[in-house]
């Protein structure tokens, strides 16, 4: 097919194609039933002239914390006037300026001035606001582990938390919401006790949750007919492979992509095969872009060796040839293991039969490539 060919094609197998995207709000949102009530019990006291209890909502990736948060707000707000709920995405803000003007924005419908304005004039005018119209404020700070730095959290939470000394009557609360547990403790050591939070967990989907998930992005996203079943349970199996649902959602665009670049009326085994090689070495670069120097240090050495070693021989390696520590070898070792890079494998021999077998999940070459 040529360019021009593509450019003018306007046969589509997408039904519709916003069903893919990262922002897509699905109508069918389950298995989140017990998430969505505990959240609700915590926002509840607020609609009763009480104070919002402060949540930490926990999950891995793309166990759908975003989207239940953004729906239960949709639905209190619904219901009633009493209580303003904000979503702040951390990433994307982590000034305190910046993340009152999102709270000023859905306050007042538009953000302050960027220049000339101190953030607490803006803080002012939120909580007088609050005051005088008897409503309570609920701030959700989504990754919020991105305002660990300058201990920008404590500062943010702290103003958020304790706007009822200076605005009697004020009620506020907030939830934060981390994708890493290893956070949940950082979130402890950096933030004062004005924040005692209940927690709401989002355990990792099974494999029939997953399926079912995506056959029903499946029926909104694609005329019917266009991805079999089999390639369906495909799909399904590289989520769980990768850990992922979110890739499994965008996988299916893809290879929507690929098929109609190739004019086919459904999407093929190959098609499929196409956009997971895509994704995988697109994924690896990002990944291994995350790690520090000693992870990616470690992880060199594993892809480098031409044979299977075990953590005793690794550490010892690993400590010559970096002059890292041992305790860093653990954290580095725990850290590619999370992110699924290697395997480990109890052998049942060493000191009380603790030592493991250290096993690259992927291509060496692949890895290589990726770390120079
Ligand atoms: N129960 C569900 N039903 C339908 N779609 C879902 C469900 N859970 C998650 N998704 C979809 O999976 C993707 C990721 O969900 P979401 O962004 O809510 O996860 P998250 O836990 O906030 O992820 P992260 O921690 O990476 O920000 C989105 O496209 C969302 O629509």
């Amino acid at each position: 097919m040529g360019i021009e060919d593509i450019l003018l094609h306007d046969e589509t197998i997408f039904q519709d194609i916003n069903a893919f995207n990262p922002d897509y709000m699905p109508e069918n949102y389950n298995f989140r039933d017990s998430q969505m009530e505990g959240m609700a019990m915590n926002i509840r006291p607020a609609l009763n002239n009480g104070r919002p209890v402060n949540t930490v909502v926990l999950g891995s990736c793309a166990t759908g914390k975003t989207t239940a948060i953004k729906k239960i707000f949709e639905m209190v707000e619904k219901t009633s006037n009493k209580i303003l709920c904000c979503y702040v995405n951390c990433q994307l803000h982590t000034t305190r300026f910046s993340i009152f003007a999102q709270i000023h924005k859905k306050i007042f419908g538009h953000a302050p001035p960027e220049t000339g304005i101190p953030v607490s004039r803006v803080y002012e005018k939120i909580m007088q606001h609050l005051s005088d119209e008897n409503k309570a404020l609920l701030v959700a700070f989504d990754d919020v582990d991105f305002l660990f730095q300058n201990n920008m959290i404590n500062k943010v939470f702290y103003d958020v938390l304790r706007a009822y000394e200076e605005y009697p009557g004020v009620k506020t609360g907030l939830f934060a919401i981390l994708s890493e547990l290893e956070f949940r403790f950082a979130l402890d050591k950096n933030v004062d006790t004005v924040f005692i939070p209940q927690e709401i967990l989002f355990p990792p989907y099974t494999r029939n949750e997953i399926l079912s998930i995506l056959s029903d992005r499946v029926k909104v996203g694609f005329y019917p007919g266009v991805i079999s079943e089999e390639i369906l349970e495909e799909i399904t199996d590289y989520c769980i492979d990768i850990g992922d649902l979110r890739t499994g959602i965008d996988l299916m665009r893809v290879c929507g992509n690929i098929g109609e670049a190739n004019a086919s009326k459904t999407i093929e085994n190959k098609h499929l095969e196409e956009a997971k090689s895509n994704n995988k070495s697109l994924k690896l670069v990002e990944t291994l872009k995350s790690l520090s120097k000693s992870e990616k240090a470690l992880l060199k050495i594993i892809s480098n060796s031409s044979e299977v070693l075990n953590s005793g021989s690794l550490s010892k390696l690993f400590m010559e040839e970096t002059r890292f520590s041992h305790a860093t070898f653990g954290r580095a070792l725990e850290k590619l293991e999370f992110l699924r890079l290697i395997d480990t494998k109890f052998t049942g021999k060493g000191v009380r039969g603790n030592s493991r077998q250290i096993i690259l999940r992927l291509d060496p070459e692949a890895v290589n490539k990726c770390l120079l």
